[in-house]
């Protein structure tokens, strides 16, 4: 095998041969205590198939819908009483679309989210068929395995290990995004529109001028942020993470013990190298924001979902990090010492968001996973005279 011809397995040391550098060569050129990362970069680019570019088919997020939709076709469908049960034990907003049009019980716990939801549906309604659906908008997936049987709801984000949920990409694609105070106060905003900020802003933040720094800023919706914000405070030359509030702050101890930072805008995210991502109470809506800044994004833990996570690769468009963050020190230092590659990961992670995730992928994802859906409903719905008609807002 050529490739072991380069370099000695015991000292890690390699030697030129005199051929032309081939891609493999590229990551065997530095200090040997990084090869263990060069060669999982090395690995994934190696297993990486792209998705086709242009992909008017969103088939590069396509096997998650056929993933989520799995259990219920293996089962030949989704009962009426099976939908009726969880619609009985509240697990979501009721809608029902009859003849193009959307239908929608009163309640809805968050009316924005219901909002956002709507305007993608009543964009594609023309195309899609009779159905009923139940769509879970609090944070939480509503669907756990732990119970034994299974349940018929669409919800943004979930665990593939623990939850049945059908995944739909969230509302916040289009509105009812968390409110962030004073830099968001109705929302953090459509998500074309960010697009395009957040792009522009990172053409003033090109990577030789960026702080060669880890960077987070958000709230403490889950501990397992703890850590970054601890290693911030001991080495704040390497990190720069802090607590900021959120509507549930009370006090410091909400913010581990110190007062609350000052919010940074997505925008200014991108005068750092290194950006961290968490889960917070399920995925955090930052995590697409990330790439458009051009700096390499440090991901923590696998488990937490939204449609098009499976899509990005570890070490092709992020560095992954343990849920613990046993390894992020290290990582942040391996980034450090290997900026080529740390910022070739930057790029590709912001070319696949800039290609891969458009609105019109959203839209494209939610007509497909709409008509896989309806296929599986074994009923035909009926109108529920008591529900309104919702209509798009602007037309
Ligand atoms: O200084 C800041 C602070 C926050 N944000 C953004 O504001 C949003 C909210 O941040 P944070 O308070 O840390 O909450 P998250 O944990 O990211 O998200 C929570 O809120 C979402 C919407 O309610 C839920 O879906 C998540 O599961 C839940 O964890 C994120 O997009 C951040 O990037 C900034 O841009 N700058």
């Amino acid at each position: 095998n050529s490739d072991e011809a380069y370099c000695d397995k015991d000292t890690g040391a390699c030697e030129e041969n005199g051929t032309e550098q081939t891609e493999k060569d590229k990551y065997r050129e530095v200090d040997p205590h990084w090869q263990k990362y060069l060669d999982k970069i090395h690995q994934a680019m190696e297993n990486y198939k792209p998705c086709p570019n242009p992909d008017k088919k969103c088939s590069c997020h396509s096997s998650v819908i056929t993933h989520d939709l799995k259990l219920w076709k293996d089962r030949g469908g989704i009962t009426k009483e099976e939908f009726d049960r969880t619609l009985e034990q509240d697990k979501g907003t009721h809608y029902q679309i009859i003849d193009h049009k959307l239908y929608r019980q009163d309640r809805c716990m968050f009316p924005a989210r219901c909002s956002g939801v709507e305007h993608f549906i009543l964009e594609i309604i023309d195309d899609l068929p009779d159905m009923e659906m139940i769509i879970n908008v609090r944070d939480w997936p509503q669907s756990p395995m732990y119970q034994r049987e299974p349940r018929p709801v669409m919800s943004f984000s979930k665990t593939f290990n623990e939850h049945w949920d059908i995944m739909y990409p969230a509302w916040t694609f289009w509105e009812g995004g968390p409110a962030v105070w004073p830099l968001f106060p109705t929302g953090l905003g459509r998500w074309d529109l960010m697009r395009d900020s957040i792009t522009k802003a990172n053409e003033d933040w090109p990577w030789e001028k960026k702080e060669d720094k880890a960077f987070f800023r958000g709230s403490r919706t889950s501990a397992e942020r703890d850590p970054l914000v601890l290693l911030s405070r001991a080495e704040p030359e390497l990190v720069d993470a802090q607590y900021t509030k959120n509507q549930a702050w009370k006090s410091d101890k909400d913010t581990l013990g110190m007062p609350a930072a000052t919010e940074i805008k997505l925008e200014d995210h991108c005068q750092y190298k290194y950006l961290f991502n968490f889960r917070g109470v399920a995925a955090s809506f930052r995590y697409k924001h990330l790439f458009l800044c051009r700096s390499t994004v440090f991901h923590v833990g696998e488990g937490w979902l939204e449609f098009f996570y499976p899509a990005l690769k570890p070490w092709v468009h992020y560095i992954p990090v343990s849920q613990d963050l046993k390894d992020v020190r290290e990582l942040i230092e391996f980034a450090k010492a290997n900026q080529g590659v740390a910022k070739e990961i930057a790029e590709r992670g912001f070319q696949f968001i800039w290609d891969h995730l458009r609105q019109e992928d959203v839209q494209c994802y939610w007509k497909k996973l709409l008509k896989k859906y309806a296929k599986l409903l074994k009923f035909t719905p009926t109108r529920r005279k008591e529900y309104k008609q919702m209509k798009p807002k602007n037309r």
